[in-house]
């Protein structure tokens, strides 16, 4: 078994989670943070899901799932802690699903991810060791830490005025310019620039 790493454009995409503990939350964090519409079916919910249905940022039935929930969703997770209801919900479900209790029966999974800004990094072991997984992304954040945001912002402004200038664009991916202050980065951008031009 093996899975094909994808990014989709989630403006578009609707997500039914069934089940609202610890593990549908993490899920649903990433599906919010990343734009996707999300309802979540479940007669109990974490302080997150509350707090997000109260901002309108996802909608919450509280109640136990029933089949209406998944005979029409493209995408769903089914996150409930009950193996039977589980299988059932698979078999209702009209589109692809993600089992939380089981890699091995679902059409999708989603990785461990690491944000900062605009730079995304994704680990998967196919569901060999979400324990290492978790371990790499500790190493990661410590690895790429919180500069790399403001850098990659700096990096995506300077593709856009200098889309064709690939020297410059390869000059400023070097560890000096991810440790300057916003300032700095600005004059040694300049500086590289007019050494061009000369
Ligand atoms: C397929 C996937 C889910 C998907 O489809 O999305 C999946 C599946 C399963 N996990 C299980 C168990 C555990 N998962 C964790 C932890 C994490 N699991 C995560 C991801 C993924 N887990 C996806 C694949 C990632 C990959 O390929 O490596 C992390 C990295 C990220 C995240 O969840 O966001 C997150 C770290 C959170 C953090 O950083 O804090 C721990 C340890 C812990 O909680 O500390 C345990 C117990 C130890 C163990 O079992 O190893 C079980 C058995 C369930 C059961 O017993 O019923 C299944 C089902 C199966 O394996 O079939
Ligand atoms: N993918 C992963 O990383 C991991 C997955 N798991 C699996 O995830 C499952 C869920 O774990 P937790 O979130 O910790 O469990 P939990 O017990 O915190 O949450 C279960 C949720 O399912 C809801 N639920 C129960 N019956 C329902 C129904 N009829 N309709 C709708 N919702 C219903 C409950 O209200 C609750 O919100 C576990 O049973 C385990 O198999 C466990 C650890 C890690």
């Amino acid at each position: 078994m093996s899975y094909l790493p994808i990014e989709l454009n989630s403006e578009q995409l609707h997500f039914v989670v069934i089940g609202g503990g610890i593990i549908a939350t993490r899920k649903i964090r990433l599906l919010v943070n990343s734009g996707a519409s999300v309802t979540v079916v479940s007669p109990t919910a974490t302080a997150y899901i509350a707090q997000q249905a109260m901002l309108k940022k996802l909608v919450w039935h509280q109640r136990p799932y029933e089949k209406k929930d998944v005979e029409r969703s493209k995408y769903c997770i089914i996150a409930t802690n009950q193996l039977e209801l589980n299988n059932a919900i698979q078999e209702q479900c009209a589109g692809l699903v993600c089992r939380v209790d089981d890699a091995f029966l679902s059409d999708f999974i989603l990785p461990a991810t690491l944000r900062r800004g605009e730079l995304l990094i994704t680990v998967s072991t196919n569901a060999n060791s979400p324990a290492l997984t978790k371990k790499i992304v500790r190493s990661l954040e410590e690895q790429f830490d919180e500069k790399y945001t403001s850098y990659i912002q700096f990096l995506g402004q300077c593709r856009q005025t200098y889309r064709h200038n690939k020297v410059l664009l390869q000059q400023i991916v070097d560890e000096r310019f991810l440790n300057y202050s916003l300032d700095e980065r600005q004059q040694e951008l300049e500086k590289l620039v007019r050494l061009q031009e000369q």
